[in-house]
């Protein structure tokens, strides 16, 4: 009850938690999707609704099994938000997954083995866009974990301004990353570079 107050006092969202699939889809963010399934030979990772009505968009992460957080997924992501952030008529985005079980697994495992130090560098920095890019969004940013969402994943709700769980047993959350040896890097593509090595290594 205290989230929804929050919202209603923040800009109005009353009422979108109870129905996060929109009726209506945005015509630019049409546009955007098919321009990206057009240079993508494989299907969108993301998909988008905008509801005109509330303002408020739905991105559903659609790349199974897990959702995991490849180059190719936080690029697309970060595309997805970005022509959001500069639709002025877009004031919420709730992010969710079209997948069961799973909101997100996290960093993608394969980026960060037996990748060129380059490709490394490439993928860390889409990390960090990712992060920077939500974290400091102008719209009201909700995440709906609507199922595990381990490290990288739970970095993903937590740059949302709000954070919704399933209650649901089953389903864990948490930076565990450190289990697989894995330590965010540093800001600099250097430390990024040498970081990552280590953790492939
Ligand atoms: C530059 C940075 C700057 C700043 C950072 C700021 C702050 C730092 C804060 C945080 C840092 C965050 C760092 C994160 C690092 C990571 O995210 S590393 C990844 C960690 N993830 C995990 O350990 C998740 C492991 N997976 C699971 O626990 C389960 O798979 C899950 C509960 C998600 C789902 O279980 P289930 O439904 O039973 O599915 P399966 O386990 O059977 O898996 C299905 C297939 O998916 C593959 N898979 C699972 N996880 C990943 C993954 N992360 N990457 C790639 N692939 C994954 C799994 O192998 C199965 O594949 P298969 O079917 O066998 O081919």
């Amino acid at each position: 009850m205290a989230l929804r107050a929050a919202l209603r006092q923040k800009c109005g969202l009353i009422g979108i938690l109870s129905q996060p699939s929109s009726s209506g889809s945005h015509s630019r963010v049409s546009a955007v999707l098919v321009s990206q399934m057009r240079n993508n030979a494989t299907s969108p990772k993301i998909k988008v609704d905008f509801n005109q009505s509330t303002g408020v968009a739905v991105l559903s992460m659609q790349s199974p099994p897990v959702n995991s957080l490849s180059l190719d997924f936080l690029t697309e992501l970060c595309i997805s938000v970005e022509k959001l952030e500069m639709d002025r008529a877009c004031r919420g985005l709730i992010i969710t997954s079209s997948l069961p079980k799973v909101f997100s697994a996290g960093l993608d495992i394969l980026e960060m083995y037996g990748k060129s130090p380059e490709r490394c560098g490439e993928f860390w920095r889409a990390v960090q866009e990712m992060w920077l890019k939500m974290y400091s969004s102008n719209m009201v940013t909700i995440a709906a974990i609507n199922g595990s969402s381990p490290a990288g994943g739970c970095l993903l709700s937590l740059t949302c301004d709000y954070r919704i769980m399933s209650d649901n047993p089953r389903y864990s959350i948490g930076l565990n990353e450190t289990l697989l040896g894995i330590v965010a890097p540093f800001g600099t593509d250097k430390n990024i570079i040498k970081n990552t090595h280590t953790c492939s290594n």
